[in-house]
Formats: C-alpha cells, sequence, structure tokens
C-alpha cells in the first residue's frame, strides 16, 4: 500500500513554551484508519493540526503524498488542503444555512473566484451533495436549517462535506466527543463505511479507548507529546494502556457494550 502520510522527527513548542510534539515519527499507508489516542493534553489535536499547517512545526518534516506540508504556502496550500477533509467535535457547520448548502461547502475549495464567492454550484455538485446525504440517511433534512439538526444529524453534515470535498485523507478530531453512545456508534460506523467504500484514509482523535479498539486498523497511542504505542489493535496490551493512560485498563472508563462482546467473543 501506498504511503500518504509522513511524520519524521516533527516537534511542536507552542509559544508558551509548551512541548505539545517531541521527535514524533510514523507513516500512514492509503487506506488505514488510524486512531489516535492519549490523555488531554497529550498532543492528539496538535498532531491533526500540524497535518494540514493549521500550526506551524518547530522541528522535522511532515509529508502529505511526497510533498512537504511545512514549505507550501498561498495557492500550493491550497491545493495540499484540499486533500484533506476535516470532522470536528463541534460539527463546524453554518447554522443559518441549509443542510445541503453546508455540504456544498465541501466544493468550495476546487471553485475559483466568482464562483466560489457567491456560491455558484453546479447542477451535477447539488446532485452530488443529495446523493451524499442520502447514503447518510439525511435526504429528508437537505432544505432543513443546519440549526434544527440533533448533534447526531450534525456530525452526519459534518461527513457528507467533508467527503464532498472527495479527500485523500480525513482527519476527525474527537467526532463523537459530544455525542450520546447510540448517536456515536451510528457515527463511527458510518465514518468507517464511507471512507472503506471510497478508499479515503482516516485519522481519528479519541478518548473512547474501546471505540479505538474495535474500528481502528491501527493504533498511535501518545504519552506527554511522545508515541509509546504504534501497531493494530490486538497489540495494545495492558502494558501499552499503562504506558499511554499512565493507569490500567480496569481504571478507564469504558463503554460496556464493546466490552462485553468482547467477551462473550472470548467464551465462544
Ligand atoms: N495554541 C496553543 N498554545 C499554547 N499551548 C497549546 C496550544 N494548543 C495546545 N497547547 C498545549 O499543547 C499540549 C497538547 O495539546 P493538544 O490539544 O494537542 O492535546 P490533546 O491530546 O488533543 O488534548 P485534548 O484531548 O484535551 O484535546 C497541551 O499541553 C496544550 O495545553
Amino acid at each position: 500500500m501506498k504511503s500518504l502520510l509522513k511524520f519524521e522527527n516533527v516537534s511542536k513548542k507552542y509559544p508558551n513554551g509548551v512541548r505539545a510534539l517531541k521527535d514524533v515519527c510514523f507513516e500512514v499507508k492509503e487506506g488505514e484508519f488510524v486512531s489516535i489516542i492519549g490523555p488531554s493534553g497529550s498532543g492528539k489535536s496538535t498532531i491533526l493540526r500540524a497535518v494540514n499547517k493549521l500550526i506551524t512545526i518547530s522541528g522535522g518534516t511532515v509529508s502529505l503524498d511526497g510533498v512537504s506540508v511545512s514549505e507550501q504556502r498561498g495557492k500550493n496550500l491550497r491545493r495540499l488542503r484540499r486533500e484533506v477533509g476535516m470532522i470536528f467535535q463541534n460539527y463546524n457547520l453554518v447554522y443559518s444555512l441549509s443542510v445541503l448548502q453546508n455540504v456544498l461547502h465541501g466544493c468550495l475549495g476546487y471553485m475559483g473566484g466568482i464562483r466560489g464567492v457567491f456560491g455558484r454550484y453546479t447542477e451535477e455538485d447539488k446532485k452530488r451533495a443529495i446523493e451524499l446525504l442520502g447514503e447518510l440517511g439525511m435526504e429528508k433534512y437537505c432544505y432543513n436549517r443546519a440549526s434544527d439538526l440533533s448533534g447526531g444529524q450534525k456530525q452526519r453534515v459534518g461527513i457528507a462535506r467533508a467527503v464532498m470535498q472527495e479527500p485523500k485523507l480525513l482527519l476527525c478530531d474527537e467526532p463523537i466527543a459530544s455525542l450520546d453512545p447510540s448517536s456515536a456508534k451510528t457515527i463511527m460506523d458510518l465514518l468507517r463505511d464511507m471512507t472503506q467504500r471510497r478508499n479515503i484514509t482516516c485519522m481519528v482523535n479519541l478518548h473512547q479507548l474501546d471505540v479505538a479498539l474495535k474500528y481502528s486498523t491501527r493504533i498511535i497511542g501518545l504519552s506527554k507529546g511522545e508515541i509509546v504505542f504504534d501497531g493494530a489493535p490486538d497489540e495494545l496490551n495492558d502494558y501499552f494502556i499503562e504506558r499511554i493512560y499512565g493507569t490500567s485498563k480496569e481504571n478507564l472508563m469504558m463503554g460496556g457494550e464493546t466490552v462485553e462482546r468482547e467477551d462473550s467473543a472470548d467464551c465462544a
């Protein structure tokens, strides 16, 4: 599988002196579903922000598809950012606009000057946006205002907007942190299915260890800005959990459903 994203000895020191990333090295291949886990403040969001240069790294190199992100500016940086979709904990929708208009915003990176400014989308764009909303079970809400939706529905719109952009890589910053357990499951299922079908590589920051274990093809564990685990979910044993969280698995809050299912599979 082709390499898509590479972090080589990446460090980040914020202006207040906090060293958020220390010598971080990893590579993500096309089609992977990578979860980044770690306690609050361990550097998960900083990693995602470094991918599309929302922050400037202090050292090392981040490359996307062989292109060094740090060196990109202006038009080249915009082109690179088109390749990277984003999904946020708080959805980042424009609540005064309709669901369909929010999804169409995913095309903006591809639209030049006047067309972009006035939001002149093509009929083809609209058809694609409606199809995407259909795939996410949201077709009947196309013309509702985004403000009228539930949290889970808002996040589906967030997914549709990101996929509309036709990214190679999707960065999801705690996509289920504001959702109830049932909506969280729906969103994770949709994220996995939508990205698998389109071969979109996915990087997801998660606070829920059980969710990371269930959905990821690979998990990266951070502690104080350093990678202390990088491997398959079934390699994440108690030793590494303790290294990441500084406490045992028993002391972590886990969603009952997944754990029970794993236990019963062990007994079968
Ligand atoms: N803009 C900033 N300026 C200064 N320090 C920052 C900034 N952003 C993050 N930090 C610090 O960098 C460290 C890593 O933060 P980061 O947000 O990447 O962690 P995180 O693992 O995503 O945390 P959480 O799970 O709480 O979102 C923390 O100590 C944080 O306080």
